[in-house]
């Protein structure tokens, strides 16, 4: 086959695997170049052959997302060991005009992390080295590579948290969690990496490596661009290293689980949970009765904290503080009078450890759970609190019988992930759902990427949730950082803009 061929077959068939309507009419873009030998022994000179992977099931593996919805054809996949390699890796790409997709832990959502076409992997994995921790303020500086869990355990033995948590932890690397602006399950506390991320390194398209990486609180000199590159998607310049403020560790955690019979009851209980745990209030979840479901089918090993009955709404809320009697006597006060309210209609206070994870491990498994089912359509909107359950209930009486609707997230936040399992992907049910669910979270002024980010999948769509001239201006920036658009093509901003 002639190499005009293979890419046309190659196309087709990232078309046929790839679902979602946003890939199904990308081309692949004819300025890029080919992969050819000279090019591996290039890579293979500045990284060694062990750097430079062409192995077809170790590439395979690269080439698809977790969920196996969005897959590539890369036939290349590079494994850096440092920022001097990255810089050159892109430098030479820059030059030849090869695509290039950064990739981490490959946790992500929306098809931003693998390739489309042919697009050089360059993998983070083996950049994971702790390179300091300021045990007096609690700064730590690591490599992009490092996964997240690995930085909590050291961090949390220096008597420090990381700002963020969230399910894919333990596969998830912080530059990507950086690069995507991750929310997850400790936002409400601490807010987004845009304020807990303190400094950064960024190696830029043409190899240019800026140092960032400040480790001080408080810095106006100039524009901070540092915020450029957090939840970019790797498409301005490939972050190598990072400084993050990690919170003390405080002693006292109590988790409960509750149930409440309407939506209206868990957004007065969010109120409720604001105004009396006060400070101490470090999470906020809640979940539809159809996520306890899937989870209980779905997950091992997990218990339904909840049995007697099947309520409509759950919702976990976890206090953190430094007092345990006072934290734990505080959130049974208030459990009790949310009863007495009639906002909460059941609830339990985990007692030790194994319950608390077991509450957790629900809450953060119905992602997992939500794959193992066929199909899943997953939508992370930000939508004002008062009307984020609505788009859950238009959806399941657009979609009927043909698919079971979830609705769960980080209600703190304004964050819901609605989640749409069927029993195989089709172009049918897709129509039921898009463009209606990004019009209607348009018309209430909602985001249309709360925390996952736009990737391959919304990369279309960004006009949903931005203004043409913001869209306008981020194509500009992008222009200027990555001229000739090598970095994480397809992906984040629209073709038309380019
Ligand atoms: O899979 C999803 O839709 C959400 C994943 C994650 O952001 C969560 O909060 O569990
Ligand atoms: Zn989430």
């Amino acid at each position: 086959m002639n190499s005009q061929a293979a890419l046309a077959n190659m196309a087709s068939e990232v078309q046929k695997r790839t679902f979602g309507s946003a890939a199904t009419h990308i081309q692949r873009n004819p300025a890029y170049s080919e992969l050819n030998s000279d090019d591996v022994s290039y890579f293979k000179s500045i990284l060694g052959d062990n750097g430079v992977v062409q192995d077809e099931d170790r590439i395979a593996v690269a080439n698809v997302d977790w969920m196996g919805k969005y897959r590539g054809a890369s036939q290349l996949l590079l494994l850096p060991k440092n920022t001097t390699e990255v810089s050159k890796i892109l430098s030479y790409c820059n030059t030849r005009r090869l695509a290039v997709v950064p990739q981490g832990g490959n946790t992500g959502l929306v098809g931003g992390s693998v390739p489309v076409y042919d697009e050089v992997i360059v993998s983070l994995a083996g950049m994971d080295k702790i390179i300091s921790f300021d045990n007096v303020n609690g700064i730590l500086t690591s490599e992009a590579g490092c996964v997240l869990e690995n930085l909590s355990t050291f961090v949390e033995n220096e008597g420090f948290i990381m700002p963020l948590d969230l399910g894919a932890k333990g596969s998830c690397q912080i530059g990507g969690n950086i690069s995507t602006n991750a929310g997850g399950l400790r936002f409400i506390r601490y807010g987004s990496l845009h304020g807990n991320v303190l400094g950064l390194e960024v190696v830029l398209a043409d190899g240019t490596i800026l140092d960032m990486l400040t480790t001080l609180r408080k810095d106006n000199t100039g524009y901070d661009l540092k915020h450029l590159f957090i939840g970019s998607e790797g498409s301005l310049g490939v972050v190598t290293k990072i400084s993050v403020l990690t919170p003390a560790k405080l002693p006292a955690t109590n988790v409960a689980f509750l149930s409440c019979n309407d939506y209206t009851s868990c957004q007065k209980l969010l109120l409720a949970a604001r105004r009396n745990l006060g400070e101490i209030l470090s999470a906020f979840e809640f979940m539809d009765h159809h996520c306890i479901d899937l989870a209980m089918r779905h997950l091992e090993g997990v218990q339904n904290p909840l049995p007697a009955s099947q309520y409509k709404f759950y919702v976990l809320i976890e206090t953190t503080g430094s007092d345990e009697s006072y934290d734990k006597t505080k959130l049974e006060a208030f459990l009790l009078r949310s009863m007495e309210d009639g906002l909460v209609s059941d609830g339990v206070i985990a007692q030790d450890i194994s319950q608390a994870s077991n509450f957790w491990r629900i809450r953060e498994g119905i992602s997992e759970a939500s794959v193992k089912v066929g199909a899943v359509y997953k939508y992370d909107l930000s939508i004002p609190v008062e009307k984020l359950y609505d788009i859950v209930e238009e959806m399941r009486c657009r979609l009927g019988d043909n698919a079971e609707v979830l609705g769960y997230g980080h209600l703190g936040d304004g964050n819901l992930h609605l989640n749409i399992l069927s029993s195989k992907y089709d172009d049918s049910t897709l129509a039921q759902i898009e463009p209606f669910v990004y019009e209607w979270t348009s018309s209430q002024r909602g985001s249309i990427s709360a925390e996952h980010g736009l990737g391959l999948m919304k990369a279309e769509k960004i006009h949903y949730s931005k203004s043409p001239e913001a869209v306008q201006l981020m194509a500009s920036i992008k222009k200027l950082l990555d001229p000739n658009s090598i970095l994480n093509p397809y992906k984040v901003l629209p073709q038309s803009v380019l």
